[in-house]
C-alpha cells in the first residue's frame, strides 16, 4: 500500500546487517498484534472536532473513523508481507469488522472483569496468543491501531532495521509514545515458562504503552529505531486529536480514513 509520498533520506538508511546482524525476518514469520478498545469510549480527545463536523459527537461516526484507521494501519502491515494479524477487542463490532477482513480477532475480558486491564494487559493476551497459535514466528510486533497513514514501505524498513536481539520500538510524532514495539521471539530470554491464567507461557517482556511510554521503552532496555525522527512519519503519525488528524491528511490517509471522513 502507497498511498502516502513520505521523502525517504537515501543517506540515512541504514544496511540492514548493521543493525541486525543477521538477515532480517521474512515478513511471513512476523506475528502483528493490534488492540482496540470500545468504540463508544475510543477517541475521546477526537470527540470535540467531531461533534463540530457532525453536529453533536456521535459514537457511531467516532467509531467508524477507529475502525477505519485500524483498517488502514492493518492494510499497511499486509502490503508490507505481514499477514499474521490478531486484535484484541472487547467490542463486537471490531472483532466483526476484524472477521470480515480475515484478520483474527481476540474476544478480550469486557473492562473490570479482569485483574489486569487496559492497552498492555490487551496485547500481552494477544502477544501469548499469537505466540501459541503461529509457533513458528520469529518476530512480534505490538502495532497501534490508529496510523491511517501508515505505508508498507515505511513498516517494510523497520522490519529491515530491527535488532536481532533485543526489541526495537519507533516513537511518535513528538518522541515521547510509542507507536512500534517490536521484539525478536528467537531471543530465548524473552520468553519464560511460568504459566499465566490462560496456561500458556507468558512473554518475558511486557509492553509499556501508555504515557511516556518511549522513555518506559528505552529504559527497558529496547532500542529506539532512527532516534533523530527523520524517517517514518508516515508511521509516527497516530491520531487522538484534531492536530493529530490534519498531520495525517498532510501525509497522505489510507483509503478506509479518507472513505470515514466523506460520512462525517
Ligand atoms: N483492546 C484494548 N485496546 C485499548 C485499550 N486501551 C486503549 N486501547 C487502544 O490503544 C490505543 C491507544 O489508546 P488510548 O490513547 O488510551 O485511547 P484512544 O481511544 O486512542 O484515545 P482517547 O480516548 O482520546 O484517550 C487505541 O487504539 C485504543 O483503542 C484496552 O483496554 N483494550
Ligand atoms: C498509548 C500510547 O499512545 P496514545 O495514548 O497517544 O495513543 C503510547 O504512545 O504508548
Amino acid at each position: 500500500m502507497e498511498h502516502s509520498a513520505v521523502e525517504v533520506d537515501p543517506v540515512d538508511i541504514h544496511p540492514v546487517d548493521i543493525n541486525r546482524g543477521a538477515a532480517p525476518p521474512a515478513a511471513t514469520t512476523v506475528a502483528a498484534v493490534l488492540a482496540v478498545k470500545n468504540l463508544h469510549r475510543a477517541k475521546s480527545r477526537l470527540a470535540a472536532t467531531l461533534s463540530t463536523a457532525s453536529e453533536g459527537d456521535d459514537p457511531t461516526t467516532r467509531g467508524s473513523l477507529v475502525l477505519a484507521m485500524f483498517l488502514d494501519t492493518v492494510a499497511a502491515l499486509r502490503g508490507a508481507g505481514v499477514t499474521r494479524i490478531v486484535v484484541v477487542s472487547p467490542d463486537d463490532e471490531v472483532l466483526a469488522t476484524a472477521r470480515r477482513s480475515d484478520i483474527h480477532g481476540l474476544p478480550e475480558a469486557p473492562a473490570g472483569s479482569s485483574t489486569t486491564s487496559g492497552l498492555n494487559a490487551a496485547f500481552g493476551y494477544g502477544a501469548r496468543w499469537a505466540h501459541e497459535t503461529w509457533q513458528e514466528s520469529t518476530d512480534l510486533l505490538f502495532v497501534q491501531a490508529d496510523l491511517p497513514a501508515a505505508t508498507s514501505a515505511s513498516f517494510i524498513e523497520v522490519l529491515r532495521e530491527t535488532p536481532h536481539h533485543r526489541s526495537g520500538f519507533v516513537t511518535d510524532r513528538d518522541g515521547t509514545g510509542t507507536v512500534l514495539l517490536h521484539g525478536s521471539l528467537l531471543h530465548k530470554s524473552l520468553l519464560q515458562g511460568a504459566a499465566d491464567p490462560h496456561g500458556s507461557p507468558v512473554l518475558d517482556w511486557t509492553p509499556r504503552f501508555g504515557p511516556d511510554s518511549a522513555a518506559a521503552h528505552r529504559a527497558a532496555g529496547a532500542v529506539e529505531l532512527d532516534p533523530g525522527r527523520r524517517r517514518w512519519a508516515d508511521l509516527r503519525t497516530d491520531v487522538d486529536t484534531a492536530t493529530d488528524l490534519a498531520a495525517a491528511h498532510e501525509l497522505g490517509l489510507g483509503a478506509h480514513t479518507i472513505e470515514a471522513l466523506r460520512h462525517l
